[in-house]
């Protein structure tokens, strides 16, 4: 079975903290540091005291829950550690510019209308949807169409005071924070906004945003290679990238551009691997049926041949379209097409969590 942190606190909501009526997930005592790798959990509880008279019989609670709701093969026991103040902000925040972030993604594609937006949203959205805390950065200054996409085009962002800083409040939609460079510019001036001007809005929807904590970060990056991807690899330790491609050839050709781009030493990102959308086309009133209208496997042999991973193939479906044209991704209805999202967030899960064990951090690319 494979564990998401979602399945654990479901849980965890059904054990009460005694006298109160309120479960433990409600009250904030389980600190945000779970980790699962396999069937094995951990993760914190916090107590108001160390004398708390609760401590012993919450954890064993909590342990039982776990194997009652979740399974009994779940490695629980002894996992689940006790604090008794909310632990201090990490070190770690002088250096980056978001401290509270776990993983970042960069979303890219060799070249445009490969679908690397409905991607990015929609991986976005099926990580929300298994429990894990997510940004979604749209960073394609040529084409800003994460607003539409989740129907926030007339979003107002409003400021708000932060550890004595006024920084940007994200838009949230479907469970993921959202900040978009076509919130700060018209959508046809956007690609006037090359160079300088365009690498500052950038930034500061990075650095002067309340992003707060996040487990994945995704960045709908610009197409192909451009200023704006060294401005993110400046700014930003990118955990690592995914590269869209439809089978065809001359996306092809591109997407191992793109991939080249990011393993060089100017930008220097591990690729997480490739994701293949348009793979097939299925009618709606046939959904067992497969016209390869692009070529067959294409993203896939690329991936074979580059050593890099397929992170999942998407079929070319009418709904994928409506979703982003009515502000809904399709990955949040059960359909063919919606699976196959929630299977390509899975599998970046699997991939990140790979990449972090066999990978040093990534560090920002200094210029000089
Ligand atoms: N698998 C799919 N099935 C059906 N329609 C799709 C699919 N993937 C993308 N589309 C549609 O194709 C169009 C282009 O997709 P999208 O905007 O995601 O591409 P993009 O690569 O981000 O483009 P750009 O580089 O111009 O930003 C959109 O109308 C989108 O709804």
């Amino acid at each position: 079975m494979t564990l998401y942190p979602k399945l654990i606190l479901d849980a965890l909501k059904t054990v009460r903290y005694p006298g109160t009526g309120k479960d433990i997930v409600a009250m904030g005592m389980v600190e945000d540091d779970m980790r699962i790798e396999g069937n094995k959990v951990s993760f914190s509880l916090i107590f108001p005291r160390p004398t708390d008279p609760f401590i012993k019989s919450i954890v064993r609670a909590s342990e039982v829950a776990i194997n009652t709701y979740v399974g009994p093969e779940v490695e629980i026991k002894g996992n689940i550690a006790v604090k008794t103040v909310k632990k201090n902000p990490d070190k770690k925040a002088a250096e980056s510019p978001l401290p509270g972030v776990k993983n970042i993604i960069g979303v890219s594609s060799g070249k445009g209308g490969v679908g690397k937006s409905t991607v990015a949203s929609n991986l976005a959205v099926s990580l929300a949807q298994l429990g894990y805390k997510v940004g979604l950065l749209d960073a394609d200054i040529f084409g800003p169409s994460i607003p539409k996409m989740f129907g926030i085009e007339d979003a107002q962002l409003y400021m708000s005071e932060v550890d004595g800083r006024n920084m940007i409040e994200p838009a949230e939609r479907y469970g993921v924070k959202i900040l978009s460079i076509g919130f700060v510019v018209d959508k046809e001036k956007a690609v006037l906004w090359r160079g300088a001007m365009a690498s500052n809005a950038l930034k500061q929807l990075i650095t002067e945003a309340n992003w707060g904590e996040l487990d994945y970060f995704i960045i709908d990056m610009p197409p192909g290679t451009s200023d704006i991807h060294l401005t993110l690899v400046q700014t930003l330790a990118i955990t690592g990238a995914i590269v869209v491609t439809t089978p065809q050839e001359v996306a092809l050709a591109d997407a191992q551009k793109g991939i080249s781009m990011f393993l060089g030493p100017q930008v220097n990102v591990p690729v997480l691997g490739i994701v293949e959308n348009m793979s097939w086309f299925t009618p709606a009133s046939h959904p067992d049926e497969k016209y390869f209208i692009f070529g067959k496997d294409g993203g896939k042999n690329l991936a074979a041949k580059l050593g890099v991973k397929l992170l999942g193939q998407i079929p070319l479906v009418a709904g994928i379209c409506k979703g982003g044209d009515d502000g809904v991704p399709v990955t949040l209805q059960n359909s063919v097409s919606g699976r196959a999202f929630v299977e390509l967030a899975q599998a970046v899960v699997k991939a990140v969590d790979e990449r972090n064990a066999s990978l040093p951090p990534t560090h920002r690319v200094v210029t000089h």
